[in-house]
């Protein structure tokens, strides 16, 4: 039996001043709360006030925390309202402060799970407890090595599983009571946290090889036994880990990596919105990722799929493909590549300067690309000069500086829509207000895994699917590529993020079929919209 204080206390059950006095009196609530009995959306125009008081971006997002802490039903109704202005509040980049700041800042756990490597609690008992009765159908799981860009965050990284776990309940609905936050604390090597004495987490450095895969497994089996019917997220774990632990897991469990596949995703839908632009096809593409790590090498193999769906043989779709990192143009006979690089890696013998190709200026000038990602974490790194001799070639150069917060991406759009007259079309992987120049309003997409994860999650959950596969994933992209109107002066490549409920729907629906349609369900589910629509959470009471 909960008691009226535990009620009081608990963001799930919580409506404060919104009891009806009939509720406060069959709870034990009255005379606990002040007399006067809100409506949601009197509670919801109080506390955007209040929002809106607060000086700066972080006092905004500490200030929402603040709420979901207190009432979930009233951070999300609230959240529902103002898409568009709480996404870079609560998420990114602003999420990025939090986490820089987390240990400093602590005042909540939030419902999260801390695992730790130098503890033997055991797996099983802290998710039922952390749970507290509650079938967990989606884990965000990270380790904070990666976190955005800007690195190791230890346990700080918590913030991240949060954050994206509210982007779930925001876009696509997901009920806030099925999900769990879990940070995975194997040490941090950031020297900053080290010598922080409020750091809260695990001070020694990461600790690596067969104990931190077991530590990583032994999590995956107590969740996977724990929470039967489970969707596993991993999110922002270094390049070296990340891809390692999806290729273990993903053929036996519902999983997914965000920056891996999610990124993939969005980014090829991004330049499948390019093409409704521009009316090429992608297999006529000159593609050159500047960044092959996570992001980079996982946006390289769904264009790669996507090119040969359009017909191309592997030989000729990797002839497309070039990828550079911080040796420069990647090739076959470097001993450092990862196995995500490799088989884009190109041969010396294609060029007759292969051993000048080091920066990204020479590759451009080589191998004149018409689509340039950004996913290095180089801030700034797509210069005037680097973008002009890419646009002496192509006539709507296609840019999507990616790198996230905002102090690491690549290229703002408003410089890359200067250098080249208003021919680019730009993404970046942050929200960008539309830019006016020379008389026509440029839209610019945001080609951020959050445009896509949600959807992917729920329509994945809802159908039951045994596993998360490419055919899955490429029909998200797909779903969302068809939503750009090309005609439009000043059009964006992705739709906007006002649109994002609806999107997300879509994602869910196209997801979910696909998943149907290949017979990978567990359960047989005859009607896939009925399905999703019985998952949804709204925010009301
Ligand atoms: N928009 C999005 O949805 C999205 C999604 C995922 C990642 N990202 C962003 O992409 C960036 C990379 O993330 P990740 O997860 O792939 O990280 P990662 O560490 O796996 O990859 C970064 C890659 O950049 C390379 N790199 C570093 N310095 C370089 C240089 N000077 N020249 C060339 N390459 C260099 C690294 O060697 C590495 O391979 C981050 O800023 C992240 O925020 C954006
Ligand atoms: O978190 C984001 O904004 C996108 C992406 O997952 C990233 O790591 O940058
Ligand atoms: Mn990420």
């Amino acid at each position: 039996m909960t008691t009226p204080i535990e009620i009081l206390n608990n963001p799930f059950l919580n409506k404060g001043t919104g009891f009806t006095m009939e509720e406060r009196k069959e709870l034990g609530v009255a005379g606990l709360l002040p007399p006067r009995v809100q409506t949601l959306e009197e509670q919801e125009a109080q506390t955007y006030a209040q929002f809106q008081s607060k000086p700066s971006d972080l006092e905004k997002r500490l200030f929402l925390m603040e709420i979901f802490n207190t009432n979930h039903t009233l951070f999300y109704y609230m959240f529902s309202q103002h898409v568009v202005e709480f996404m870079p509040i609560v998420y990114d980049p602003v999420i990025a402060d939090t986490i820089e700041n987390y240990s400093d800042l602590f005042v909540d756990p939030q419902n999260a799970v801390y695992f730790s490597i130098d503890n033997d609690e055991d797996f099983e008992t802290s998710l039922k407890n952390a749970a507290n009765g509650r079938d967990i159908k989606l884990i965000v799981v990270t380790d904070a090595e990666g976190i955005l860009g800007i690195g190791d965050w230890g346990v700080n990284g918590v913030d991240i599983a949060v954050g994206k776990l509210m982007v779930y309940t925001a876009a696509a609905g997901v009920n806030p009571a099925d999900v769990l936050p879990v940070v995975l604390d194997n040490g941090t090597n950031n020297k900053e946290l080290l010598e922080n004495p409020n750091y809260l987490g695990n001070r020694h450095e990461r600790v690596r090889g067969e104990k931190y895969d077991k530590f990583v497994d032994d999590f995956v089996q107590a969740a996977e036994k724990t929470f039967p019917n489970l969707y596993l997220h991993w999110e922002d774990f270094a390049r070296q880990n990340g891809a390692k632990i999806l290729n273990k897991y993903k053929n036996d469990i519902t999983t997914f990596n965000d920056d891996i596949q999610g990124t993939g995703i969005i980014t090829l839908a991004a330049a499948l919105g390019a093409m409704n632009i521009t009316g090429e096809k992608l297999s006529e593409q000159t593609y050159l990722s500047f960044g092959a790590g996570s992001a980079g090498s996982g946006i390289a193999a769904r264009i790669y799929d996507e090119m040969l769906q359009e017909g191309l043989s592997e030989e000729e779709a990797k002839s497309h493909i070039y990828l550079v990192d911080k040796q420069g143009l990647l090739f076959d006979d470097m001993d450092d590549l990862t196995p995500e690089q490799a088989p884009f890696a190109r041969k010396r013998s294609e060029f007759a300067n292969a051993d000048q190709l080091k920066d990204l200026m020479s590759v451009v000038k080589e191998i004149h690309p018409t689509i340039l990602v950004g996913t290095s974490t180089v801030p700034g790194a797509f210069t005037k000069e680097i973008v002009q001799e890419m646009a002496s070639h192509v006539e709507r150069p296609i840019i999507f500086p990616l790198s996230n917060p905002t102090k690491l991406v690549e290229a703002t759009a408003k410089d890359l829509l200067e250098w080249t007259d208003g021919k680019a079309l730009v993404a970046n992987g942050i929200p960008v207000d539309p830019i006016e120049y020379k008389g026509v309003t440029y839209n610019i997409g945001q080609a951020n895994n959050a445009l896509v994860y949600p959807g992917l999650g729920l329509g994945t959950i809802a159908s039951t699917a045994k596993v998360l596969n490419d055919e899955m994933i490429s029909a998200a992209a797909h779903s969302l590529g068809g939503l750009v109107d090309g005609t439009k002066p000043g059009a964006a490549v992705l739709p906007p993020v006002s649109q994002l409920t609806k999107f997300s729907e879509d994602v869910a629906i196209a997801v979910a079929q696909s998943a149907v349609d290949q017979g990978i369900t567990k359960e047989k589910i005859s009607d896939v919209k009925s399905a999703i629509e019985a998952l949804k959470w709204e925010p009301k009471y």
